[in-house]
Order: structure tokens, then sequence, then C-alpha cells
């Protein structure tokens, strides 16, 4: 599949209509609708270009550029620079991109990017209405937060569009059906050997160990590859080779929580790099937030699919649930 949720885009640079450069490090720190010409004449385009057009100053409320990538080399350049669209922006580009992406130049596409960088969907191009009425519903669906001044931040990062929607509603299934077992903590035994102790004070879960083996533990770790790894080198310049046990857990209200702990402090646990936690049904409980106490109050809950990774050396709880089931994906790098 070459179109992933999660991905990165490739790299892209070329010149804008205007001469300016253009690349894909210019557009972070905003959303762009990135639409596909390759070497296709105009026509094939413009209707989207101008529909998008049409619609641009809604596509502005959401921090969200339009960008149209034509090949540098391509017979119709002429074409394009005879055309302008308010409030898209032409570029003309080099083309390894068209290659690295897997563009057909069949027919046109187009996909939502965040400011990141990520692919966040593929586009419905059945017709101009219906792709500009997907990207609406993919941008109201982005997290954004207002700017503000941050006054004591944690040193977290969260990884959005990890897993969509589809799967992580696959997981839960998959838990449900599994051999479940309390969750205990690792620790050490009075004979100095590692031992998993279960105290329901601090810990009260249910998890599922994904056989290290399987489909299903391939198929999350490829997706934690490709999304989590490069975003964990590029914030902490750290390239993470292993990742530990895949934990898929339940806290079920009124009580499921994990109160504040490490996760690197036993022996046996002391490689742990990085801690990674993914919801996989935020809109369908209460509570169940992560806090990080040393650095401040706030209450962290992201949204289904999405990773929060951290440090396995901070101190971190997970706040009881108060209504319904909090299912989660729990994993640590190294
Ligand atoms: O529930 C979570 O998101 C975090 C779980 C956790 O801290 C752990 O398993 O070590
Ligand atoms: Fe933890």
């Amino acid at each position: 599949m070459r179109l992933m949720t999660g991905r990165h885009a490739p790299f892209c640079y070329g010149m804008a209509q205007d001469n300016s450069f253009y690349s894909f490090d210019t557009q972070a720190g905003r959303n762009a609708v990135v639409l596909l010409a390759g070497h296709l004449p105009a026509s094939t385009i413009t209707p989207f270009c101008e529909a998008f057009s049409a619609a641009s100053s809604l596509f502005a409320r959401h921090d969200t550029d339009i960008v149209l990538l034509v090949g540098s080399t391509s017979p119709y350049v002429p074409e394009f620079l005879a055309l302008s669209f308010l409030g898209v922006t032409t570029v003309f580009c080099m083309e390894e991109f068209f290659a690295h992406y897997g563009f057909s130049n069949d027919m046109p596409e187009s996909f939502v990017m965040d400011r990141a960088g990520r692919i966040i969907t593929a586009l419905d191009m059945t017709s101009p209405a219906t792709c500009v009425t997907h990207t609406e519903n993919v941008l109201a669906a982005l997290i954004s937060e207002k700017r503000r001044e941050v006054g004591l931040p944690a040193p977290l990062l969260l990884v959005p569009h990890v897993f969509d929607a589809a799967f992580c509603h696959d997981l839960i299934d998959i838990f449900e059906r599994s051999p479940q077992t309390q969750g205990g903590m690792a620790s050490t035994g009075m004979n100095g050997k590692p031992v998993h102790r279960i105290d329901e004070n601090k810990k009260k879960r249910t998890d599922f160990l994904v056989p290290p083996d399987s489909d299903l533990a391939r198929h999350i770790l490829e997706r934690l590859d490709t999304s989590c790894v490069p975003e964990i080198k590029k914030a902490f310049q750290f390239e993470a080779q292993h990742v530990d046990r895949l934990v898929l857990a339940r806290y079920d209200a009124p009580s499921g929580h994990f109160l504040r702990h490490r996760d690197n402090l036993a022996p046996a646990v002391m490689f742990r790099k990085f801690a990674l936690s993914l919801n996989l049904n935020t809109s369908e409980y209460d509570g169940g937030f992560l806090t990080f106490p040393e650095y401040n109050d706030h209450y962290y809950k992201p949204q289904t699919g999405a990773a929060i990774i951290f440090s396995a050396s901070l101190l971190h709880e997970a706040t009881p649930v108060t209504r319904g089931s909090r299912y989660c994906l729990l994993t640590f790098f190294h």
C-alpha cells in the first residue's frame, strides 16, 4: 500500500510560481492539502484547484495551505504557468518526489498532510466537491491547540495517526477474544530475582500480551517503525532498535488505574529507553488521563490512534477511568 496514514510524505522541494523556493520544510508548521499533477495536463486538475480555491478561506481557518505539485520537467509546465488559482500555491518540483510517492501519472491524486509532514489520508477525488468535503472533515478532526505561552512543559512527544480508527477497533476486538491476565509490575523479589508483582492499589488493569511471533505483532511493529521511530530520532536523537513486549490493556471504571511510577527502575527493565502509550478508544470513556507530576498538573488524553511517547525515566501516572473502559496499546523502545 502506497499511502498510509501516519507515514511521512517523501521530501519535496521546487520553485513556486512566484519564483520563491518551496519545500516541505518551508511548509512545516502548517497543514497542507497536496494536489498532485505530475506530468498530467492542467485540465485534469483545474476543476479541483478551482474548488479548493473557492474554499480557501475555510482552509485558512484550519491553518491549512493548498499546494499543487507539478513535475518541473512536465511538458505542461507552460500551461500551469499561465494559470493561477487564488489561495493555491503551484510548485514545480523535483521529479523524484513523484517516484518516491508512487504517483502513476494516470490521474491526479491528493492527500492531506499534517504540520509535521505526515500523510493523514489520501483524498476521495470522485469529484471536486467530494474532495473538498472530505478534506474539511479530515481537517476538522485534526488536533489543534491555540498558541499560548507554556510555563512548565513536560518533555513528551505526541505522534498522531499511528493507527487508524478501524485498526484501533480491531485491536479492541482481538483483546476481548484473547486470554487476559491481571496487570502486574516489574519488581525484584527477596532472592534478588525479577518478579511480577500484583498490587491492585497501585495498578488495576487487564492485559493481553501480543504473541511476539504473530502477524499481529509484525503489523503493529511495522506501524511503530514507520510512524514513531523516525519521530523519536527527530525529537530525541535516539535510534530505537528494539521494541519491548507489546501489551494491549483495558482499564475499567470505576477504578482501573496505574499509580505514579517510572518504567525503568527495576533491574530487569533498566534497558527501557522510551515508553509508548496509544489510546484505542478515547471518546468512549471518562478519566483515564496520563499525568507527569514532575512537570505540571496537566491531564493528557491523546486521540484514538495517537501515541504519546516519553522517556522511561519520567514519573507518570494513568488516572482512574471513571466511566466505561479505556483500551490502549503499551510498549517500550530501546
Ligand atoms: O496507561 C498508560 O497509558 C500507561 C501505562 C504505563 O505507564 C505502563 O504500563 O507502564
Ligand atoms: Fe509506565
